[in-house]
């Protein structure tokens, strides 16, 4: 959780947690319409680095330009921010949670040009989001009772608020039924993703990964593809079905959060020998080593943080 004495950065000051507060007329906290991204700083041995910050502001922009929102800020102020947030914070390796949101102006669903618009980012350690033993042995997923929304339900590239009371729902199911994490289908009944992260299936050594069909365009998912490809592995962005995740060989989630986690189970059934598997393990260490700096062939990949 973010530490008392933690600093937010709110547009463009740094404050202390106890004072980044806001109205409770708030128009997101009524409506959801606020964007949001999930990244994370890692220790390197040439110092901290934010891994594809550029990409992740691009993409928090993004979401608030399908919204008709526009904070005022470019990517290089916004990669700023970030950086003078972690170094505010005295955080090594960190986890970065930008927001944007509409403020206290008014409310109603007719979004008034007048609302002001506001930018605040936080910054904490967070652990491994699925847990330690979850990156070493993999975890337990159930298929979830809710559809990833399908495309015209809302605006599914954008990571907005409002969407994760899908996942949040999907979450809240999964692990009251005792498992650790849920797999959305899509309205059509194919695998979609996690309710917080992009998934992948391996058969017969090769990769396949939902097609960005509703799923958010993940910056892990793009970043798994572009590795496994240089590690001479097939990737394939292919529809396929829930049974067709039973009879893999190795599935792993990946996401900011999630980074690289094995599947070990989905809906009880085992998935290959229910361990993480040979070619997760590879693209596992592979990133890890990636966003510690160990690979000089991604360097491009790693913001500094000075
Ligand atoms: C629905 C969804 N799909 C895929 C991803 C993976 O995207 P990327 O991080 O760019 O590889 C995430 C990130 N989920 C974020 C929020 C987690 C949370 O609990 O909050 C995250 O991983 O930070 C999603 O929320």
């Amino acid at each position: 959780a973010v530490s008392n004495d933690s600093k937010i950065w709110m547009n463009g000051k740094l404050v202390a947690k106890e004072d980044a507060k806001i109205s409770v007329l708030t128009h997101t906290l009524h409506y959801g319409v606020g964007v949001f991204e999930g990244i994370r700083c890692y220790k390197t041995e040439n110092g901290s680095a934010v891994f594809r910050l550029k990409e992740h502001i691009q993409r928090l922009l993004d979401s608030a330009r399908i919204f008709m929102i526009d904070p005022g800020y470019s990517i290089d102020d916004l990669c700023k921010a970030t950086v003078e947030t972690v170094i505010a914070n005295n955080l090594e390796e960190c986890y970065i949670r930008p927001i944007i949101y509409l403020g206290d102006g008014g409310l109603g669903i007719k979004i008034d040009e007048k609302y002001p618009v506001e930018t605040a980012i936080a910054a904490w350690n967070w652990g491994a989001y699925l847990g330690e033993e979850g990156l070493a042995k993999g975890i337990k997923v159930c298929t979830s009772s809710f559809n990833r929304f399908h495309v015209n339900s809302t605006a599914t590239r954008s990571k907005t608020c409002g969407n994760y009371v899908a996942s949040v729902l999907a979450k809240r199911e999964a692990v009251i039924s005792g498992y650790d994490e849920a797999l959305f289908l899509d309205t059509e009944g194919y695998v979609a993703e996690g309710s917080g992260e992009n998934v992948f299936i391996v058969k017969n050594g090769r990769l396949i990964t939902t097609p960005m069909t509703s799923i958010l365009r993940g910056i892990t998912r793009d970043s798994i593809i572009i590795l496994a490809r240089d590690l001479g592995y097939e990737v394939i962005e292919q529809r396929f079905t829930k049974d067709d995740f039973y009879l893999a060989d190795e599935a792993f989630f990946t996401g900011t959060a999630a980074e690289v986690t094995p599947i070990s189970q989905l809906d009880g059934r085992k998935i290959g020998t229910g361990a993480r598997g040979e070619i997760t393990g590879k693209l596992q260490s592979a990133f890890f080593d990636i966003v510690k700096g160990k690979n000089k062939k991604y360097t491009d990949w790693l913001y500094p943080v000075k």
